[in-house]
């Protein structure tokens, strides 16, 4: 007799521009181990599950990799988990990463999971959150125009906080260290939102949309200077306030292929593009799932990043 099965309630949220043919706010049901029950379609960049009731996730980081399945489960890059407030906070978010991995923080999930409370939970009038995650206290507010603004927090420049095994070339920090890779020398800034991103801005002018990431993306990820494995952006600079990136996600990489956003990343390039001399504190940043407003402010050495989330649909898995 098989144990009962269980029923997690989720809401796939969107940080990219949702797929016109997705179905908005159909409901979906999963076996986790089967075919999806219903036609599922959406770029839904993250699965949002809410056990209130538990202080810890609901599925395994296992199970969250089917769910992550873009063929046999909803398809997202990862599943964060809404749970009660530690430390003062108003709640506790924990991700896993499509390859079950857990990363200390996730900026485009930090928007789904505001989003999830403001809307699914139906809170009226709050709009500013404390959420206690691996990074620390972030704290993301509803704008009224409905965009997500979120304080991310200072930004790690340390090497070994980072961490990665370059050494310091400026003040303390990462910045235009040499890496070899693959016989070619690339010049990188190394910066921490609470997790690892590497930064390059290629050599001469990078041209990011001519690279293949799926072949340059996991010898970043793997190279021996992130012993906690890395996220890589590539960066392209259109003006002293405008960026272009693509990224190539720790942990989602090999099993969705290059991520359409990494939240993170764009305040990591922004930071690196500052260190660098290459770009003023407050930058748009284009991302394939679109742009993202960051701000790395002087006064309290916070980085700020404005940007969509959109609930695309919600539904139960059995599992
Ligand atoms: N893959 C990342 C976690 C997700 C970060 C990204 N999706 C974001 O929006 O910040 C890592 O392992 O650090």
């Amino acid at each position: 007799m098989s144990p009962a099965a269980a029923t997690t309630t989720f809401v796939a949220i969107s940080i990219a521009v949702p797929n016109p043919t997705a179905p908005s706010r159909g409901r979906v049901r999963l076996p986790l181990g089967g075919v999806p029950a219903a036609p599922r379609r959406a770029v839904a960049s993250m699965a949002v599950s809410a056990p209130r009731d538990s202080s810890v996730p609901k599925v395994t980081p296992e199970e969250a990799a089917k769910l992550c399945d873009r063929n046999f489960g909803i398809g997202a890059d990862g599943v964060i988990f809404v749970m009660p407030g530690v430390n003062g906070a108003d709640y506790t978010m924990r991700i896993f990463n499509s390859d079950g991995s857990e990363p200390e923080m996730c900026g485009n999930g930090v928007r789904c999971f505001a989003r999830f409370i403001a809307e699914i939970e139906n809170l009226q009038g709050t709009n500013r959150f404390t959420i206690h995650t691996g990074a620390g206290k972030i704290v993301p507010e509803i704008q009224s125009d409905g965009q997500v603004k979120v304080d991310m927090g200072e930004p790690i420049l340390s090497g070994l906080d980072i961490p990665t095994k370059l050494l310091a070339t400026k003040n303390k920090a990462v910045v235009q260290a040499e890496l070899a890779v693959e016989g070619l020398t690339w010049h990188v800034t190394c910066v921490s939102m609470g997790n690892p991103h590497c930064v390059t801005f290629g050599a001469n002018e990078l041209k990011v949309d001519d690279l293949k990431l799926s072949e340059i993306g996991p010898k970043f990820e793997h190279h021996e200077m992130f012993p906690a494995r890395t996220n890589t952006e590539f960066v392209q600079v259109l003006s002293r306030s405008h960026l272009k990136m693509r990224v190539w996600e720790r942990g989602a990489g090999l099993t969705v292929g290059a991520t359409l956003a990494c939240g993170t990343g764009a305040c990591a390039v922004v930071v690196a593009a500052v260190l660098e001399g290459r770009a003023e504190r407050k930058c748009v940043v284009d991302l394939p799932g679109g742009p993202l407003e960051i701000e790395w402010r002087e006064d309290d050495n916070h980085v700020y990043m404005t940007g969509p989330a959109e609930v695309v649909f919600y539904g139960s898995v059995v599992h």
